[in-house]
């Protein structure tokens, strides 16, 4: 199987490269690597522990259509320029993508295997050839609640997330790290100093950060206050990010015909790469919190229930504890005071890995079995 890898040293794509490392993903001699660049053609590609050619036109028709997959992480405008054209040329390979430009096409196929295995093998047997990684706080939602909603439990979720910084790219990462840096800098001799006064040292920093911050990428300060819109303004009052939530979910899960309602509120927060989400679920029945518990743990290899107690959610439920692991936690599981029929849970998962990267590397896998 030849397949092209666009993307590859981006910030999504060398996540993808590192897991493809780490599983041996490059070792069979099923799989013919082939690397392309936007901006470097002839130039290195990755290491990846065998010999690869030197890197290709990522624009090149002709040499993409010599391929079974096109694996990209490069972008939505690197999709729309060039998808359209290569299937205009009759290529009828396998295009798997990070990027949401064709998400919500009919013949898409969102990919998240752990919940919607089923939906994806359906797909490829009925002819699909385009398979979708998922918008990362959808995916990581379904992560992390896949079991109650593949028990049909789910009547309705509200989610209300706190999303990181890497959700935005790599250069607004480090934009939250270097205005971190420079709201300490502008208040180091009163912090030196244990006497200074609390509101002096607040007011300084509310006037650093209202004027001194760099914004060039966000726009606005995130570090030390949040920003409660993500993505565009639609005509409906939802962020585009917030319509993403009932679109993806129910695509993800084959439920076109009868969408179960997902809204709620999409938030940046100064996190660096893990999503967090606050969940209201209203269930269909009354289920006990232990069948709950349970659903939730065993859904998958991936998911953790963490026990509604002071000590281990801080220690396990957040962006700190799960950043760069595979595990999507959910905790803070309780009914609430609505009635028994609404469950509250809190869960985290890191953006890069299930949120984008890992989706695509087991799509690749399933095409290898296949
Ligand atoms: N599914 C999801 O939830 C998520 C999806 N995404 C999607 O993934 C896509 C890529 O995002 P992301 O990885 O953040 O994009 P990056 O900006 O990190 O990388 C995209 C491309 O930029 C080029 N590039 C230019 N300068 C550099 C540099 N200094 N270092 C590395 N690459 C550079 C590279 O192309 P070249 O080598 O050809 O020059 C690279 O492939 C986007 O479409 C985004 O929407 C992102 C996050 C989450
Ligand atoms: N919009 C997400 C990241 C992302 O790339 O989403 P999508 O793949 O749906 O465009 C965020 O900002 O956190």
């Amino acid at each position: 199987m030849r397949v092209g890898f666009v993307g590859w040293r981006g910030m999504v794509g060398s996540v993808l490269m590192e897991r493809m490392r780490a599983e041996n993903d490059f070792d069979g001699n099923d799989i013919e690597p082939v690397f392309y660049t936007t901006s470097n053609v002839g130039g290195q590609g990755p290491n990846i522990g065998r010999d690869i050619d030197t890197l290709q036109d990522a624009y090149d028709i002709d040499s993409l259509k010599h391929l079974d997959v096109v694996l990209t992480c490069q972008g939505g405008d690197y999709t729309s320029a060039v998808y359209p054209k290569l299937r205009e040329a009759g290529w009828q390979g396998y295009w798997i993508d990070a990027a949401s430009s064709l998400r919500m096409a009919d013949d898409a196929i969102i990919v998240l295997d752990p919940v919607n295995d089923q939906v994806i093998r359906d797909g490829l047997a009925n002819g699909g050839k385009n398979f979708i990684g998922g918008n990362c706080t959808v995916s990581l939602m379904l992560m992390g609640l896949g079991g109650l909603f593949n028990a049909g439990l789910v009547e309705w979720v509200s989610a209300m997330t706190y999303q990181a910084a890497s959700g935005a790219g790599a250069r607004n990462m480090r934009e939250l790290i270097t205005q971190m840096g420079s709201i300490r800098d502008a208040v180091a001799p009163e912090l030196a100093d244990p006497a200074s006064a609390i509101l002096d040292i607040d007011r300084k920093v509310a006037e650093h950060m209202r004027n001194g911050l760099p914004v060039d990428e966000f726009g606005v300060p995130l570090a030390g206050s949040l920003l409660p819109y993500i993505d565009r303004q639609l005509d409906n009052f939802q962020s585009r990010e917030e319509w993403k939530g009932q679109a993806e979910t129910n695509k993800i899960l084959g439920r076109d015909a009868s969408p179960i309602p997902v809204d709620g509120l999409c938030v940046r927060v100064g996190a660096m790469r893990c999503h967090s989400q606050a969940l209201t679920i209203k269930l269909k029945q009354d289920v006990p919190l232990s069948d709950i518990e349970s659903l939730l743990a065993e859904a998958s290899p991936w998911s953790k229930v963490v026990p509604n107690d002071r000590d281990q959610t801080l220690s396990d439920l957040t962006p700190t504890a799960v950043t760069g692991t595979l595990t999507v936690p959910v905790g803070r599981l309780r009914k609430m005071n609505m009635g028994p029929r609404y469950l509250s849970a809190f869960t985290v998962g890191d953006q890069l890995l299930w949120g984008a990267a890992e989706p695509l590397r087991r799509m690749l896998a399933i095409l290898r079995q296949s």
